[in-house]
């Protein structure tokens, strides 16, 4: 039986920087989802029609980490036929021996509601756009109201909103270092997975 991390939150919480660190770690595959939506975004046309055709080169476009290009994933992502269209993919991903890490926004409450251990990874607005404006260099400002923005729509989408699991363990990075917020998210999985 794998071992199912699932990692939700709002925009440029940390994430992924916490999945690819215990991926790493434990030597678990990764599935950072939000680039799912990104390619579906960046393709343009009929979304439900690039959900469903979407392709491991969709995954490699250079521009898939802008802000732009985060608002049109958060607009497709709002469409229940294209959240239906990545649901298998996702799902079969997370049954990848001897474990899988996926964060996103729906993955302790629709993806995988049966993960061994669900993060609910927060932090404030303004330390979230401090953190991604420096990452991409795009303006701070710019980047808050796009941030805001975007968490809005997630968390009001009637399908699969953005909500921590009921059995979440809410990790809250605002005053963590990187390497605090991955020792304690380390921590959440060892006490779960005696294995390694
Ligand atoms: N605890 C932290 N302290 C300082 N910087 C951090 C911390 N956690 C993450 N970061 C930085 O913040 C930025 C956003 O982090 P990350 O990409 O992991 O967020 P995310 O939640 O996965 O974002 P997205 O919602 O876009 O998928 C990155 O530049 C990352 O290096
Ligand atoms: N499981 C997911 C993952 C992402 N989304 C949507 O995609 C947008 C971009 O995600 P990032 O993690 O790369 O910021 C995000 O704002 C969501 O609208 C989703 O719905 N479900």
């Amino acid at each position: 039986m794998p071992f199912t991390i699932a990692i939700d939150g709002p925009a440029a919480s940390g994430k992924g920087t916490i999945a690819r660190a215990l991926a790493q770690g434990f030597s678990f595959h990764h599935l950072d989802t939000g680039l799912l939506y990104r390619a579906v975004g960046a393709k343009g046309g009929d979304p439900v029609r690039a959900a469903r055709e979407l392709t491991p080169a969709d995954l490699e476009r250079p521009d898939l980490r802008s802000n732009e290009t985060g608002q049109a994933a958060s607009r497709v992502a709002a469409i229940a036929e294209v959240r239906q269209a990545l649901v298998e993919f996702q799902r079969s991903f997370a049954m990848k021996e001897p474990g899988a890490v996926l964060d996103g926004r729906d993955i302790g409450t629709v993806i995988c509601p049966g993960a061994q251990l669900k993060l609910y990874v927060i932090a404030s607005d303004q330390v979230r756009a401090r953190r991604r404006a420096a990452e991409i260099d795009a303006d701070e400002a710019e980047t808050l109201a796009a941030l805001r923005e975007r968490d809005a729509r997630d968390m009001a989408r009637a399908t699969a909103p953005l909500r921590a699991a009921d059995d979440a363990v809410v990790l809250d990075t605002t005053y963590m270092s990187i390497s605090e917020a991955v020792s304690r998210a380390i921590a959440e999985v060892e006490a779960r997975y005696p294995a390694r």
